[in-house]
């Protein structure tokens, strides 16, 4: 028998940030490989602070760090569909899982690149 389809409440602005700010808390706690995540972001920020970076080299690294973070919350959210959907093997979801972690490499690297030429650049002119 299936359930009869949920129709949500139409919500109000505040409702909508509230269930955001509960789906960043909930993707956070899903997944063990956000506390790596979170160090190697304030390493970068203080990194950052220290070498005295300009107002563009700031805003690329926050928009790398951003990337990073989006990218493992939209893996978070899969991980929590596949649950929902089956919790048999199925090669579907294992590639769509895999799929959503090889977007997270995808965006480290490119984030480990751009901080690295940044963080170079700055001190090879010291
Ligand atoms: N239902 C499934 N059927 C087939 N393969 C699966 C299934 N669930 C998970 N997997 C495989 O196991 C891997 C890890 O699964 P999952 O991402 O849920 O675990 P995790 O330890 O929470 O991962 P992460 O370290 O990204 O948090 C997936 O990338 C996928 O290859």
């Amino acid at each position: 028998m299936t359930s009869p389809p949920y129709q949500p409440a139409p919500r109000t602005w505040v409702a909508k940030f509230r269930d955001a700010f509960r789906g960043i808390y909930i993707g956070v706690r899903a997944q063990s490989s956000f506390v790596v995540h979170l160090i190697t972001a304030a390493l970068v920020i203080a990194l950052a602070a220290y070498l005295q970076v300009d107002v563009i080299r700031w805003s690329l690294l926050l928009l790398c760090i951003a990337l990073v973070l989006a990218a493992e919350l939209f893996n978070s959210a899969i991980e929590w569909l596949a649950k929902a959907i089956d919790h048999a093997e199925n090669e579907y979801l294992r590639n769509a899982l895999d799929v959503a972690s090889g977007a997270v490499l995808v965006t480290s690297i490119g984030a480990a690149i751009v901080g690295g030429l940044i963080f170079i650049e700055r001190l090879t002119a010291m």
